[in-house]
């Protein structure tokens, strides 16, 4: 294992490229699976869940080859197996494989998807959407067996807007016999990736993007090259990054849109952002002005950027108020801010955050997000090494996110955890 020591203090500056989105990468390699020939992604990040993934294709009998950010997937001698605990449970992002084999071969079996464990994540919405789809789901020892007849369209209402539940359901009913409506979906824009993906496949979506999308099932579907759209969540987090150190980063290959949330929040603290065609300037000042902050589903302030805002958050003159709507109890970065000196206290959904210095410290990323917040914590710290173990967890997320900080000036290394650390 590793950990990850920063010495900060140092404002960013120059130029960060942003790769391809991991939450349209997991869900994109599992739908290219529906496909009876090669689909080809391009702009694929470098992240150890996407790596997972496509052990998981080839001990299907996919064939996958990656070139640097192309993968190729030739799907076409998949054979329906189980899919057991191991690898699955090593990522969120597994349960697409649901959906994409219910579509393929009318079945699935598969264990627990795992991935960040910030609280309990129901896949009710999941399961719900596949029985209206007319398969049948048991989940024995751990392991959901999933499978159909025949899958049939259907009016699906979602109770809560999952992203997730959207996918699955789409990449499912892509496969069905006749029309299926998804109202009350989700509108993030890697919904729209994976709708733009299937569609080059030969699947008939409409309404991607908007609460309610509309599918004709088709009989097959063929191979096609799609390029993958920037990853918003890393995005964010760099421009939060620039920020927190009162740097000027100039953060390309982002779709600007995609960020109006956060940039307004930013804009609001006092931070100069500029917005290019395809990049965001980010000019940090002295003094901001605290904020409050609702993570909400798209378009509203992503909560997966939540955790990384907090670190921001406490370099602000005053009293912030940050609530997640999405998840009532993402603050497992929290305690570990707090070691920092951080003064936060957590009321309900709501983290309470009075600005002030942080210091060095040991600490532990519990989650992908809670690792990047304690990484931007330990960016701003004047005096002193930050070292933060659970890296596994930002390496899920953060594509070569070393290289990168060192390249904007940051004085940030990897070191390998011993025992006594
Ligand atoms: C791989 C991936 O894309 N992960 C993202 C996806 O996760 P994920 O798709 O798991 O998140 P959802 O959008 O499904 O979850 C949103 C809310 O709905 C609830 N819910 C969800 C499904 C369900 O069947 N029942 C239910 O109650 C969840 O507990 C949560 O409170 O969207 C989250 C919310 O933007 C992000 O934090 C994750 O980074
Ligand atoms: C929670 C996240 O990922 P996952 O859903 O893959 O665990 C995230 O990207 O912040």
């Amino acid at each position: 294992m590793e950990k990850l020591m920063i010495r900060g203090g140092r404002p960013l500056r120059g130029t960060v490229q942003i790769s391809g989105a991991k939450n349209s990468a997991v869900a994109l390699v599992p739908a290219a699976i529906l496909a009876e020939s090669e689909v080809v992604l391009d702009n694929l990040p470098h992240l150890s869940d996407v790596a997972v993934l496509s052990e998981i294709l080839q001990d299907l009998g996919a064939t996958v080859d990656r070139q640097d950010d192309v993968m190729r997937i030739d799907p076409s001698r998949l054979q329906a197996k189980p899919m057991p605990n191991g690898k699955v449970k090593l990522l969120r992002a597994s349960y697409y494989l649901m959906g994409a084999m219910l579509g393929r071969f009318g079945e699935a079996t598969i264990g627990l998807p795992g991935g960040c464990n910030f609280e309990p994540r129901p896949i009710d919405q999941h399961i719900k959407g596949f029985e209206a789809l007319g398969a049948t789901v048991t989940n024995e020892h751990g392991s959901m067996h999933i499978s159909a007849k025949e899958l049939r369209g259907a009016k699906i209402y979602l109770d809560v807007v999952s992203v997730g539940a959207t996918i699955n359901i789409m990449l499912a009913a892509s496969r069905a016999k006749g029309s299926t409506i998804i109202e009350n979906a989700a509108k993030e824009p890697e919904i729209i990736d994976v709708a733009t993906l299937l569609n080059a496949m030969g699947a008939k979506i409409k309404g991607a993007g908007t609460e309610t999308i509309r599918i004709e099932g088709v009989d097959s579907l063929h191979g096609c090259r799609h390029s993958i759209i920037p990853d918003r969540i890393q995005a964010g987090t760099y421009m939060i990054a620039a920020a927190a150190t009162r740097g000027d980063v100039l953060i390309d290959n982002v779709i600007p849109k995609h960020m109006e949330a956060m940039t307004a929040k930013l804009e609001e603290m006092g931070v100069i952002v500029e917005e290019m065609d395809e990049s965001i300037r980010i000019i940090g000042g002295p003094k901001y002005t605290p904020v409050d902050v609702k993570a909400l589903v798209y378009p509203g302030f992503a909560t997966d950027l939540q955790s990384p805002m907090t670190s921001l958050l406490t370099q602000a003159s005053g009293v912030s108020i940050l609530t997640d709507y999405v998840y009532s109890n993402r603050f497992k970065h929290v305690p570990e801010l707090a070691r920092m000196g951080a003064d936060i206290r957590v009321e309900g959904r709501s983290a309470i955050i009075e600005g002030g210095p942080l210091n060095a410290a040991k600490v532990r990323a519990t989650d992908l997000r809670a690792g990047a917040a304690l990484v931007i914590a330990g960016l701003t710290v004047a005096e002193g090494v930050t070292e933060i173990t659970g890296v596994e967890y930002i390496d899920r997320g953060y594509d070569n996110l070393v290289d990168n900080l060192r390249r904007l000036g940051a004085d940030v290394w990897r070191e390998t955890e011993t025992e006594s650390s």
